[in-house]
Order: structure tokens, then C-alpha cells, then sequence
């Protein structure tokens, strides 16, 4: 299907009519191809939406999303996104979340478009109850001005209690489920649950019967650990609980151990051996334990399942197998936060990746999700749960639309589509320059040049080589070079005056053990050198009075103050200083009468401190000196210009 606009006339008859005459059909995306498929762009909705309690009408709900009907999707291209951030997410050791954070979260879900929201377990604590029951009030309530409400759900254990407690916690929603699981493999029937798999069967055909009994008619089964499952016992529990009403079936990769194409072939077996597996809606559940949740989640999709389970951020249950702990100690290291691997698929990847491939390599597959919504959600999550996403994630890692290196940088300037294949516009990330640029000792004049056009500096091309040189020796040093930075650098460069003087070598020592003393080797406007070494009360007093014995200019230090730009140990450090001759030009005030004495300022930027007065007290000098020479050719006798 082509992502164009159609009249609605040319609708399928699955999607709910649309109140305008167009629409985007699935996938509306700005896939980023070569140039014959130019990318296509839609304004951003606004931003920073205020959590209230009344949810925005999301523009897409309408266009892209099929009547919600439990058992039975009547688009066959349509996957169901059900997110389990606030269940199965909130399992993450340390990501506990209060029953406000949840409700938040909820609506924010609600806003992204979400079909299915898993809001908690209810039978696990009086909080959770109370939270998913919060949710199911409100947030499944809130239907949009498009028809649009998310199912809330609660998951429960195959048990009466826990499946009743569920019940009485959603059942205020506008679309209720039930999701009770009970595990089917053999090492969890023997050493968990410890029964056998004809006690397991019943007890799930008797559970969902009995949460049909209780007025749901919208059930989702899951056999745990279906993975490591035996295939015959699958089909043949999964036939059962159909037959006892269940509408979903979702398949758990409970301990990540498939590989994609085992999981797709899982998906393809339960679809073609289950007996009624028609009638109802598959659904993908897989853990990341091997970092193939995303892979096997596609898999999944692409074998048949049209429900996936994801959660924002990729969190969910465990903190690995031995095998991850190294990794996981390093992330720890390096980060704020534990969440160096994720323990589930990312919502915005299965999402990102159907939507940019859904049309092209996977037969049609869209979701209804409104994907301007992700970094949103993301930045909630990462704040609620104090799960830090690591820089270099899929999508929402603070990387995923930096460029740093030259020859990517010039690319990006060219055309963005040369290394990004989706535009960040699309997730709702707004960039603080148009081609995501960090600037960094990778970088190429091409993305210089374009940044400091950016400030406002228009450089020559000899002024952009000087300045490029500057560029990357602090860039070798620094992380990142910020646009402070680089004023910084341009300043110090291209706003000096005539050289008379310039710093060729310095060198100083000071400390605790005796004087401060400088070694300054200046370069007069000859190209001769001059050295001069002098003491001083620090490193700065010494180095100036060096310079003052080369120059031979008697000055007065009227200011000296220093900043440091950036920040870190690498920051880059300007000085400012305020100078006067000693013979200085002196004026009277036309209204006043005072005397008025002429200044000279300097400026100096650089990451050795001494280095940066040096240069701010030089260019402080040469300014002066320029103007002793301006004045003596020009000033008319007996006059002396005003000070300023
Ligand atoms: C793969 C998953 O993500 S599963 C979901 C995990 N989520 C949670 O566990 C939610 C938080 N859990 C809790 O708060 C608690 O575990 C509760 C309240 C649910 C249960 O607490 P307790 O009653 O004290 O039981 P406990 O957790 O110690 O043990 C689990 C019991 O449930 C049984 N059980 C486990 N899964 C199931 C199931 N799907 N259906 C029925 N019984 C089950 C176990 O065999 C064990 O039974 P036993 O006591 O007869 O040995
Ligand atoms: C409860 C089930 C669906 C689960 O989370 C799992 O098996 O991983
Ligand atoms: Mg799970």
C-alpha cells in the first residue's frame, strides 16, 4: 500500500470514515530514500503537551485504526500496539512507580495512541489495584474526538482471586481486558508450579471461562515460557482456551532465548495447528535476554501475530544472565543508571520499524501509533522510573540524531537522507540545528563553517583554515565543542587588532616552592623574536611583566577577570583585561571638565589559563599601540582625541 494521499473515497471499508476528504493511508512515513522519493514532512503538533486529564484529540487515531473489536482485527494489515510499560516494565528492579506516576504515564500513552494499555497486576498490591483501577476511570474513558479509547488490562495469575481483583480494576474502563497467564513449559510445570500439564491445562480453561463469567469479553491468555514450550502442549492448551473464550493468545518469549526465525516459525506453527486460532488475534511477548526482542517481535508480526508487546524505553522484567553482568557493570560505570541493556522491546523500535518498513519488506504492516509522541513518552519514563536510556539507543538515545564525523557531517548538509532514515520531526524531537551536528574532533570544514553561519560568522576561507586549527586542537581535547566554544575561538581570532605583538612561547612556574616565574618569547610585527623572563606574585603577574619588559610599554592592569565558557575540566577559559598607559592619552570631558583617561580591553580564550591572559593582555597592548600610532600620524597638534 503506497503512503499517499487518498481521497476517502478509496478508504477500505475497515478504517472508521474520516470527517475530512483526505487521508494518509498507512505507513505516513518521511522515510528518507534517495532523491526520487523525496521525504515527506508534516508540522508537528504542538509541544510540551500539558499532562491534564483530559486527553488530546490524536490526529491519527481516526485515519489509521480499525474498529476495535477484542477477538478479530478487520484490517489483516493492522498490528495492535499493547504496552506493558506499566506491567511488565515496572517489573525492572528499581523502576517502581507511585500510582500518580502511573496515571501520568497512561495518559501519555493514551496521547502516543497506544491500542492496548497493560496498566498493572492488580492482585500484587492494594497501590496497583488502586492505580490500574485510577487509570481504567479515567484514562479509559477519555475517548478522543476520533473515537479512540485505549483497552486498559489487568494482568492476574490463573487463580480466582487474582483474575477477580483484575476484573474489579479495569472493568470501569470503556474497553476492559483480562490477561491471565500461567506458565506451560516443562521446567516451570515441574519445578514451579509443580503440576502436570493436564492439572495446567485445566486450571486455564476453567480460569478464562471464569473471567468470561465475570462479564469480560475481552480475554488475553498467555502460556508463560511458550518458548521453551512443548509445541503439541501449546496448540493443544491454546485450542482449549479459545474454546473457553479467550480473545487474544499472546505468546511470551519469557527468557529471551529464540532466535527471530525460531520465533517467526513459533508464530507460523500456533497459527497453522491450532484448532479456532482463526477467531482469534495473536499476540507477540519477547524479552530481551539475548538482545533480539525487537528481531523477534518483528518476526513475530511477519508470521501472523498482529498484537505486539512492548514497553517504552525497552524496560521490563530481570537484570540479565551471568553471561551480561560484565556489561552490565560497565554500563553501570559509565551511566547514571542500570539501564545499560534493556529487557524488552522498545515501543518506539517495533513501532519505528513497521512504520519505516512496514510498507516495503514487512506486507503492509502499520500501526495507529502517533509516533510525534515518542520522545515525549521516552523523556516520562526515563524521569518516572530513573532508567536512564543509554546515549547510543535506537531512536530515543540522545545520539540517535547527532552526526559527529566530517564526511557524515557533509552529507547530512547535502542531503539529510544520505545518513538518516527517519527524520526526527516524525518521533517529535526537534533538534537544536536542522542536521543534528556535534561538532567534535571528527568534524570537517564543511560542518564549521555551516555552524559558525549559524552564530552569525560569516568567515573568508582563510579565516575558516585558521579558525578549523583552533577548532581541532581543542576539539582533541574536548568532547564536544559547544557553540560557546567556538564564539569563544572566533573572538580570540578573527576580532584582534593589527598585530604589533604576538605570543610565540610561554612558559611558567609557579606553586608553593617559590616565585612565580615566565619565560615569554614574543614575536614583534618584524617576525623578530624577544624573550623575557621576569617574577611575579603568580603565574599571570609574572607573564605580564615579561611582556611589559619586552614591550617596553608601561601599562596599568585596570581589570582583569576571567570565565570560563564551558564547563568541565576541559572548558575553555576567556579572559578579559582593561589596560592604560602609564603616559596615557588623556582628554577633558566636554560636560564634565574630569579628565578622561583612554582604555584598551583584550580579549583571550583558550584552555591553559595562564595562555588565555597572556593573549587577552597582548591584544589589550596591541590595541593600544595601534592607536599611540593612529594618534600620532593623525591627531591634529594640540589635540588629543577622547578616551573611551
Ligand atoms: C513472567 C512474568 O512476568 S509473570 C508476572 C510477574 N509479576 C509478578 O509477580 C507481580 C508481583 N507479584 C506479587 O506481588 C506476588 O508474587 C503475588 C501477590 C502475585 C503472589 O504472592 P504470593 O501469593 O505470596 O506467592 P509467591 O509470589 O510467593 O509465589 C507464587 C505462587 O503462585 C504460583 N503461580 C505462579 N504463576 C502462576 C500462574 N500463572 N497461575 C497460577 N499460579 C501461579 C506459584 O506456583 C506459587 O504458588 P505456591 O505458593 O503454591 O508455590
Ligand atoms: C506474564 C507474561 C506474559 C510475561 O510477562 C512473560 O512471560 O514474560
Ligand atoms: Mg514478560
Amino acid at each position: 500500500m503506497a503512503s499517499s494521499l487518498l481521497t476517502s473515497s478509496k478508504l477500505s471499508p475497515f478504517l472508521i470514515p474520516s470527517p475530512k476528504s483526505t487521508i494518509f493511508l498507512p505507513p505516513s512515513t518521511s522515510l528518507r530514500f534517495p532523491p526520487s522519493k523525496p521525504p515527506s514532512f508534516r508540522p508537528l503538533p504542538s509541544k510540551s503537551l500539558p499532562i491534564s486529564s483530559s486527553l488530546t484529540p490524536n490526529p491519527l487515531s481516526l485515519l489509521l485504526r480499525p474498529l476495535y473489536v477484542p477477538h478479530r482485527i478487520p484490517d489483516p494489515n493492522y498490528v495492535r500496539v499493547f504496552d506493558t510499560t506499566l506491567r511488565d516494565g515496572e517489573q525492572s528492579p528499581g523502576a517502581t512507580l507511585t500510582s500518580k506516576e502511573k496515571l501520568d504515564i497512561a495518559r501519555q500513552l493514551a496521547r502516543l495512541g497506544v491500542d492496548i494499555i497493560e496498566a498493572g497486576f492488580p492482585a500484587a498490591s492494594k497501590d496497583d489495584f488502586e492505580a490500574v483501577k485510577a487509570i481504567a476511570r479515567e484514562v479509559g474513558n477519555a475517548v478522543d474526538g476520533n473515537g479512540y479509547v485505549p483497552v486498559i488490562c489487568g494482568l492476574s495469575r490463573c487463580n480466582e482471586k487474582d483474575i477477580k481483583a483484575a476484573w474489579d480494576a479495569v472493568k470501569y474502563a470503556k474497553r476492559p481486558r483480562i490477561h491471565t497467564f500461567i506458565a506451560t513449559s516443562g521446567i516451570h510445570l515441574e519445578y514451579k508450579l509443580r503440576k502436570s500439564k493436564a492439572e495446567v491445562l485445566d486450571i486455564a480453561r476453567s480460569m478464562v471461562r471464569f473471567a468470561r463469567s465475570l462479564g469480560c469479553n475481552d480475554i488475553e491468555f498467555s502460556p508463560e515460557d511458550a518458548g521453551r514450550s512443548d509445541r503439541e502442549f501449546l496448540y493443544e492448551i491454546l485450542g482449549e482456551v479459545i474454546k473457553a473464550g479467550a480473545t487474544t493468545l499472546n505468546i511470551p518469549d519469557t527468557v529471551g532465548i529464540t532466535m527471530p526465525r525460531e520465533f517467526g516459525q513459533l508464530i507460523a506453527d500456533i497459527k497453522a495447528n491450532t484448532p479456532g486460532i482463526e477467531n482469534i488475534v495473536i499476540s507477540t511477548h519477547c524479552q530481551n535476554d539475548l538482545g533480539l526482542s525487537t528481531a523477534n517481535t518483528i518476526a513475530g508480526a511477519c508470521a501472523g501475530a498482529r498484537q505486539v508487546e512492548v514497553t517504552i524505553n525497552g524496560i521490563g522484567e530481570r537484570a540479565g544472565n551471568a553471561s551480561l553482568e560484565e556489561r552490565y557493570m560497565v554500563t553501570q560505570l559509565l551511566e547514571p543508571s542500570p539501564l545499560g541493556r534493556t529487557t524488552f522491546p522498545f515501543t518506539t523500535e517495533v513501532v519505528m520499524a513497521i512504520k519505516c518498513r512496514g510498507e516495503h519488506v514487512l506486507g503492509g504492516l502499520y500501526t495507529g501509533i502517533n509516533t510525534q509522541h515518542i520522545v515525549m513518552t521516552s523523556k516520562m519514563v526515563e524521569e518516572y522510573t530513573g532508567l536512564h536510556v543509554q546515549p547510543h539507543k535506537a531512536i530515543v538515545g540522545a545520539n540517535a540524531f547527532a552526526h559527529e564525523s566530517g564526511i557524515h557531517q557533509d552529507g547530512m548538509l547535502k542531503h539529510k537522507g544520505t545518513y538518516e532514515i527517519i527524520s526526527p520531526e516524525d518521533i517529535g524531537l526537534e533538534r537544536s540545528n536542522e542536521a543534528g551536528i556535534v561538532l567534535g574532533k571528527l568534524s570537517g570544514r564543511h560542518a564549521l563553517r555551516d555552524r559558525l553561519k549559524e552564530l552569525g560568522y560569516e568567515l573568508d576561507d582563510e579565516q575558516l583554515i585558521n579558525i578549523f586549527w583552533l577548532f581541532k586542537a581543542v576539539a582533541e581535547q574536548k568532547k564536544r565543542v559547544t557553540d560557546a566554544d567556538l564564539i569563544a575561538l572566533v573572538s580570540d581570532e578573527v576580532f584582534q587588532p593589527e598585530v604589533v605583538w604576538k605570543l610565540d612561547d610561554l612558559q611558567v612556574t609557579c606553586g608553593t616552592l617559590g616565585l612565580s616565574t615566565a619565560t615569554v618569547q614574543l614575536i614583534d610585527a618584524s617576525g623578530a623574536e624577544h624573550v623575557a623572563c621576569s617574577v611575579g606574585t603568580g603565574p599571570v603577574d609574572s607573564a605580564y611583566k615579561a611582556i611589559d619588559l619586552i614591550t617596553k610599554e608601561p601599562v596599568t592592569l585596570l581589570e582583569y577577570s576571567m570565565n570560563a565558557v564551558t564547563e568541565g575540566i576541559d572548558a575553555i577559559a576567556t579572559t578579559r583585561v582593561l589596560i592604560r598607559a602609564e603616559k596615557s592619552h588623556v582628554s577633558t570631558h566636554a560636560l564634565t571638565g574630569e579628565a578622561v583617561h583612554r582604555t584598551f580591553s583584550g580579549t583571550g580564550a583558550g584552555m591553559d589559563v595562564v595562555v588565555s591572559s597572556v593573549k587577552a593582555y597582548i591584544g589589550a597592548l596591541n590595541k593600544m599601540l595601534a592607536f599611540k600610532e593612529q594618534y600620532q600620524t593623525k591627531a591634529p597638534a594640540g589635540k588629543t582625541p577622547v578616551s573611551a
